[in-house]
């Protein structure tokens, strides 16, 4: 999934330093933050609903969307995949330790 990700990623920074007649992407950062911050929350609130109704396509699908709009919000603000990625494994490494430490503390 990471490979996926960090390729559309790069497609995605394409796109704002090339910029493309008829590509969706340039549209966004033509309109600008604001309109990638409405999207993002519209595609967030199509996850709960597709979610809620238990539609497992139609969820995968809407996390998908979600997925392309933050990844073009973070190429707008200048976040990488690797600047993610970096807390995500530091929140792994110490929510794991804590979860051993307390298991051990239950145990003593
Ligand atoms: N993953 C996506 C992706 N997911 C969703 N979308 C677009 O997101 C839009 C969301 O649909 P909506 O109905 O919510 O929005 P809309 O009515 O089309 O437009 P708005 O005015 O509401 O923004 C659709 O136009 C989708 O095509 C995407 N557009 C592009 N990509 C990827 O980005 C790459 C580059 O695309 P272009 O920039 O278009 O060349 C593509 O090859 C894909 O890999």
């Amino acid at each position: 999934m990471s490979d996926v990700i960090k390729g559309l990623y790069e497609v995605i920074e394409n796109r704002k330093e090339n910029p493309q007649e008829g590509s969706y992407t340039c549209y966004l950062f033509e309109k600008g933050t604001d309109k990638i911050l409405k999207k993002v929350g519209e595609e967030a609130a199509e996850v709960i609903i597709a979610a809620k109704n238990g539609e497992k396509v139609d969820t995968v699908n809407e996390i998908c969307d979600l997925t392309y709009h933050v990844l073009v919000l973070m190429a707008q603000e200048g976040i990488s995949v690797e600047d993610v990625s970096a807390v995500l494994e530091e929140r792994r490494k110490k929510i794991g330790n804590l979860k051993k430490f307390h298991k051990t503390d239950r145990n003593s």
